[in-house]
């Protein structure tokens, strides 16, 4: 199977898997249902190198309020495109999103807990992603790329992490893409 294929399947998978709500179950309404997921399902796999995304897409993470991002993803983020003292400046809390605007794209640092030595809550991420999501509508962003956020050093689920993503973008056309090594 191709790169387009994978995608897809991995993309109809994630859709398929997701319930229907009970009255809808079975019903020609149910039925339209499920052709309005996948058509509007916006969410794609794609192993590889985060940072060999294209260069038009936005980026996410995942930091703590300290900013610190001595360790993981954050390091290499750190590293790339520095400016930690204009993100601490935005003095953004849990559950927020700090942002750097770099050329034609944003910088998305989902704020999901207070210290480097914390670990993150779904909640935390969910209100991060949903403070994300205001921002891209805003702005015009239409492509984000992240690696599998939350789910390395910080130890949550992917499985929860990926329906989390599914449930905050699926009613708007943002396409995010997920980077996997
Ligand atoms: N001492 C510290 O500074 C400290 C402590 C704990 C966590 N952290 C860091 O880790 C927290 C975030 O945890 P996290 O689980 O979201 O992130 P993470 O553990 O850094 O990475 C998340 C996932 O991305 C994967 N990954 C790493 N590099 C790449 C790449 N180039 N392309 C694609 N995927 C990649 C990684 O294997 C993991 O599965 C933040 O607090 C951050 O600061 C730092």
């Amino acid at each position: 199977m191709g790169e387009e294929g994978r995608r897809g399947f991995f993309n109809l998978s994630l859709c398929r898997l997701r319930p229907c709500p009970a009255p809808l179950r079975g019903s020609v309404l149910h039925k339209m249902v499920g052709f309005f997921l996948i058509n509007s399902l916006q969410i794609e796999h794609v192993k590889g190198d985060l940072f060999s995304c294209p260069a038009k897409n936005s980026l996410a993470h995942c930091i703590s309020e300290d900013c610190r991002m001595s360790a993981g993803i954050a390091a290499v983020f750190k590293n790339k495109f520095g400016s930690v003292q204009e993100l601490l400046d935005q003095g953004k809390k849990s559950g927020e999103v700090a942002v750097l605007k770099r050329d034609d794209r944003y910088i998305y640092y989902l704020i999901t807990k207070k210290k480097y030595f914390h670990k993150p809550t779904y909640k935390s991420l969910r209100s991060s992603l949903e403070a994300m999501k205001t921002h891209c509508l805003d702005n015009g962003v239409t492509d984000v790329s992240m690696p599998r956020i939350g789910c390395g050093l910080d130890r949550l689920e992917w499985n929860e992490v990926s329906l989390m993503l599914e449930e905050v973008f699926e009613d708007t056309d943002i396409k995010i893409t997920v980077y996997t090594l």
